[in-house]
C-alpha cells in the first residue's frame, strides 16, 4: 500500500468481528486504506467448555475471552501502522466497532469478573457473544410483562426484546447464578468496555445502549417494572448507566497503557463506542433516508435511517441518533447468513463439491425454481421478524434427484427472502427502503448479490471498500479527533460506494415472486404458531443434553 505524504493525518479504525479483530489505518483526507492487519483471537468462541479445559457449558451458550480484545490492540495496530507505512505520530485518532450485543459483567474500575482469579470458573463470569442464545425464556418473560403492563418501550423493538440483548442476559445471570449478578458492578458492552480501556474513561455509547438495552426517550425500564420480573432485578439499570454519549464523540484521550500497548502517541481521540453494523452505514456513503444498508457476513444486520420514529413489528429497533445523529435509526438483522452456507460446505456437500466456489459455479447455472427448493433460513434462529431463536431450519422439495449445489441455492435465496420480509415490514410501517447497499465478506459472491437484487427487486449497490467496518470506525474517529465537522461530512469525504452495480431482472423478479409466496406462507406456519413443532423438537433436544450430560453419562 502507498500514499503516505508530508502534512497527511491518520487514524486507525478497530473492528471487532466474531472470531478476529482488524485494525485499519485510514487517510483522514478522502478516506484512503494504507494498512491493515488481522489477529484471530485465541479463545474464539467458547460454546462447549471454559477456556481452561474445565467446566463445561450447555446448549445455545457462546462466550469469549476479553484478553482476546486487548490483544487486538497489542498486536493488530502496530502491524496495521507499520504496514500503512505512516509515523505513528501522525495518527490523530482511533475508533472502534464491535458485535453487539456482547457484554460482560464487571467490577467498578472495569475488571471483568472472569479476570477475577475465584471468579474464572464461572460461566456467567465471561463475556456473553451476541449469538449466546441460552436466554431465550427470559427473554420471552420480558416481552410478555411488557405487554402485559403495556410498557411503553416494546413497540420501538417491533413488540419483542431478544434473547441476544442486554436485559434477557442480565436477567438470566441473576437467575442462574445470582450471587456472580451481585459482584457485577458493572454491566457493559464490550463496545464500551475496550473505549474504557483504552481511554480509562467508563462512557456507554446511544447505539447499544438503545438497540441491545432498552433506553428510550431518555429513560431505561423502570425498576418497578424490573422488579416485577424478579424482585432482585431492580437495580439492573444501575449496572448499565453510564455518561451516555452520540456517536462519533470523542470519548477520551489515549491513556499511556494504551498506547504502549497499540504504539499510537498518548492522548490522541478515542471515538465513542459503535456497533460493527451501525458504523458501516457511514464508509457506505448511506446515511440518507431509505438506502439500506445490509451487512452480509456470518449473520446479515441491516441499517437504515428514517426521519421518524414508526413501530416495525419485528424489527430488532428504532433508535434516536443510533446511526447518525440527527436520524432515527431502525436496525433488523438475520441471525443465520454465511454461517448456514459454511455449515452447508463443511457438515453437507461431499468431497468433491465442498466449497463455497465450487457450489455458487454448479448453482449459477440454473433457471430460476429449478431445484424445486423453499428453504427457512433458520438455522441460527430467527432475529427478524420473528425474534424466536428457539426456531430451527427448513428444506422443502427434497427428492431423489436433488444435488448438493440444488440445496445450496436454496440456501442463498432464503436469506434473500428473509431480507425481503424484513423491508416489506420497514415499508408497510412507513420506513421507505428505495435501494441497497450491501457490505460484509458475502459481497464477493456473485451469484448471491444477482439474487438479492431479483429476490428484494430493487437496485443493489456494493460498498467500494472490503473493510466496511474498520473504515466506518476510522470515520468516527477522524470526527471525534476534529478533522471532519460532522459524520455526514467525514462520510462524503472518507467513505465509498459503487451505486446499482446489481439491478433486478423483470423474468427473474416475477419467478421469485412465486418462490418468495411459497416461503411467506411456510414462514407464517412455522413461525407464527400454527405449528410449533420446531419449538417442540428444540424442547426434546434439550431435555435429551440434558440427561446426557448428567456425570454417569459425561464420564462414560
Ligand atoms: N464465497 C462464499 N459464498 C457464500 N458464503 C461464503 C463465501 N465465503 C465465505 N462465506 C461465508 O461467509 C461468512 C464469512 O463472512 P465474513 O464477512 O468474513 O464474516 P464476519 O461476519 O465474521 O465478518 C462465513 O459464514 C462463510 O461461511
Ligand atoms: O447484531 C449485530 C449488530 O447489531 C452484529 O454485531 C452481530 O450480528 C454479529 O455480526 P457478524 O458476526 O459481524 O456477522
Amino acid at each position: 500500500m502507498s500514499g503516505v505524504a508530508a502534512g497527511d493525518k491518520y487514524v486507525v479504525g478497530v473492528d471487532y468481528g466474531t472470531l478476529s479483530g482488524r485494525a485499519l489505518v485510514v487517510r483522514v483526507r478522502d478516506g484512503a486504506e494504507l494498512g491493515t492487519a488481522v489477529h484471530e483471537y485465541r479463545n474464539a468462541v467458547i460454546s462447549s467448555a471454559l477456556p481452561d479445559g474445565g467446566t463445561p457449558l450447555p446448549p445455545d451458550w457462546a462466550l469469549q475471552d476479553p484478553e482476546d480484545y486487548r490483544e487486538v490492540l497489542r498486536q493488530a495496530v502496530p502491524a496495521a501502522v507499520a504496514a500503512a507505512g505512516v509515523d505513528p505520530v501522525d495518527v490523530v485518532g482511533i475508533g472502534i466497532d464491535f458485535t453487539a450485543c456482547t457484554v460482560l459483567p464487571t467490577l467498578a474500575d472495569g475488571t471483568p469478573l472472569c479476570e477475577v482469579p475465584e471468579l474464572r470458573q464461572r460461566p456467567h463470569a465471561w463475556v456473553k457473544l451476541w449469538k449466546h442464545h441460552a436466554a431465550q425464556p427470559h427473554a420471552d418473560r420480558i416481552n410478555a410483562l411488557a405487554h402485559e403492563r403495556r410498557e411503553p418501550w416494546i413497540g420501538r423493538y417491533g413488540g419483542k426484546i431478544s434473547a441476544e440483548w442486554q436485559f434477557a442476559k442480565g436477567l438470566q445471570i441473576l437467575e442462574e447464578d445470582p450471587e456472580l449478578y451481585h459482584r457485577a458492578e458493572r454491566f457493559i458492552e464490550a463496545a464500551d468496555w475496550i473505549v474504557w480501556q483504552l481511554c480509562g474513561v467508563e462512557t456507554r455509547n446511544v447505539c447499544t445502549a438503545g438497540y441491545k438495552g432498552i433506553r428510550q426517550d431518555g429513560n431505561y425500564p423502570s425498576a418497578d417494572y424490573l422488579t416485577a420480573l424478579n424482585p432482585g432485578f431492580g437495580d439492573f439499570v444501575a449496572k448499565l448507566d453510564g455518561p451516555l454519549m452520540p456517536l462519533a464523540a470523542r470519548a477520551g484521550g489515549l491513556t499511556a497503557r494504551a498506547a504502549a500497548w497499540t504504539g499510537l502517541p498518548e492522548g490522541i481521540a478515542v471515538a465513542v463506542g459503535n456497533v460493527d453494523a451501525h458504523v458501516t452505514a457511514a464508509a457506505a456513503q448511506a446515511l440518507d433516508p431509505g438506502r439500506l444498508v445490509a451487512i452480509m457476513g456470518t449473520s446479515t444486520c441491516h441499517v437504515v435511517n428514517g426521519t421518524h420514529p414508526a413501530e416495525v413489528a419485528g424489527m430488532c429497533g428504532v433508535v434516536d441518533g443510533g446511526i447518525s445523529s440527527g436520524a432515527w435509526g431502525y436496525e433488523a438483522g438475520q441471525s443465520g447468513v454465511g454461517d448456514i452456507f459454511g455449515w452447508f460446505v463443511k457438515h453437507a456437500a461431499p468431497a468433491g463439491v465442498d466449497s463455497h466456489e465450487r457450489l455458487t459455479e454448479l448453482a449459477a447455472a440454473q433457471p430460476v425454481g429449478a431445484h424445486g427448493l423453499v428453504a427457512l433460513d433458520w438455522w441460527n434462529g430467527n432475529r427478524s421478524l420473528l425474534v424466536n431463536h428457539d426456531l430451527s431450519g427448513l428444506i422443502v422439495g427434497l427428492t431423489l434427484a436433488t444435488r448438493p449445489e440444488d440445496i445450496y441455492r436454496a440456501l442463498l435465496e432464503a436469506t434473500a427472502y428473509g431480507t425481503r420480509m424484513i423491508i416489506e415490514a420497514f415499508a408497510e410501517a412507513g420506513v421507505p427502503v428505495d435501494d441497497l447497499v450491501i457490505a460484509g465478506g458475502l459481497t464477493s459472491n456473485e451469484l448471491l448479490m444477482q439474487i438479492y437484487a431479483d429476490v428484494t427487486n430493487r437496485p443493489l449497490g456494493i460498498i467500494g471498500s472490503a473493510q466496511g467496518p474498520a473504515l466506518g470506525s476510522a470515520i468516527h474517529a477522524a470526527v471525534a479527533a476534529g478533522a471532519h465537522p460532522s459524520i455526514h461530512e467525514a462520510s462524503q469525504a472518507m467513505g465509498r460506494i459503487a451505486a446499482a452495480v446489481y439491478r433486478p431482472d423483470p423474468d427473474r423478479v416475477r419467478a421469485y415472486d412465486a418462490l418468495y409466496a411459497e416461503y411467506r406462507a411456510l414462514h407464517d406456519h412455522f413461525g407464527r404458531g400454527a405449528n410449533d413443532v420446531m419449538l417442540r423438537l428444540r424442547a426434546i433436544r434439550n431435555a435429551a443434553v440434558e440427561s446426557a450430560s448428567s456425570p454417569q453419562e459425561v464420564f462414560a
